[in-house]
């Protein structure tokens, strides 16, 4: 193939741990989480991959996981860009909530219908949320996203349309440059990008959960094409619901 990628969902967090929805807030990988990514950046040695460039979020899970990647291959000073376009979905006002609260404030059904639906949106982080100060004020945003544009909520749908322009105006023409690349993100904007090469629909991608931690591979040909779907380096756990 003319081209390869490299990509890889962040270790678990200390909120997927406790099954809270953690979207924009910035949880800090856990104890297992971290040893993912050391197994993560050892399988990719063992495979002889080389980067010139890392792609990752401005959430520490994900930058956690490509630092220790890099730590495993020797390549700590490797260029990284930081971008909120690789950010996780928004979940809005679920930031923070846990199945059982999510379901008492909401009910069952509508939790259903979220759960199915890839542009309904969950509701809004309002200024009063425990979260809102420490997302919004975060000085690693600095503008970027615009205050008029920062999300207080997101759909999956909306999740992948921001995403999206990154990959094709950053990405893409660093691949095409020759850039060997690796993307260190999360569940949903990986979707984005996923979706978008393997042409999935709504349905489709809504039903591949990425396994946390194992770095997969797309070889592109010329016209930037899927040659082959993702590989996935070492033991691949379950990708379907
Ligand atoms: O409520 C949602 C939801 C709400 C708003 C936007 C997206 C989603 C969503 O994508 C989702 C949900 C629940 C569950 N399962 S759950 O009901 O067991 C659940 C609820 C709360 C926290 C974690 C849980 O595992 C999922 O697997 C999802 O993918």
């Amino acid at each position: 193939a003319k081209y390869k990628i490299v990509m890889i969902r962040h270790g678990e967090s200390e909120w997927n741990q406790k099954n809270l929805f953690c979207g924009w807030f910035d949880a800090d990988l856990s104890d297992k989480g971290r040893e993912e990514a050391v197994a993560a950046g050892k399988a990719l040695k063992a495979e002889g991959y080389e980067f010139d460039v890392a792609h990752t979020s401005v959430l520490k899970r994900a930058q956690i996981t490509l630092g220790t990647i890099l730590k495993e291959l020797g390549k700590e000073d490797l260029p990284v860009e930081k971008t909120w376009r690789l950010n996780e979905r928004h979940y809005g006002g679920l930031t923070g909530l846990n199945k059982a609260e999510t379901a008492a404030k909401y009910g069952e059904a509508q939790v259903q219908i979220w759960r199915r639906s890839f542009d309904v949106p969950p509701p809004p982080m309002e200024k009063d949320h425990p979260y809102h100060d420490t997302i919004v004020n975060d000085p690693r945003y600095a503008g970027d996203p615009k205050p008029e544009e920062f999300p207080m909520f997101e759909s999956l749908k909306l999740t992948i349309e921001r995403t999206l322009p990154y990959w094709n105006n950053v990405i893409v023409p660093q691949i095409k440059e020759g850039k060997r690349i690796i993307i260190a993100a999360h569940g949903n904007s990986l979707r984005g990008i996923v979706k978008h090469l393997d042409g999935l629909s709504d349905k489709a991608i809504m039903e591949l959960n990425l396994p946390t931690g194992i770095p997969f591979v797309y070889e592109l040909d010329e016209n930037m094409k899927p040659v082959d779907s993702m590989i996935f380096l070492g033991d691949e756990e379950t990708v379907k619901k």
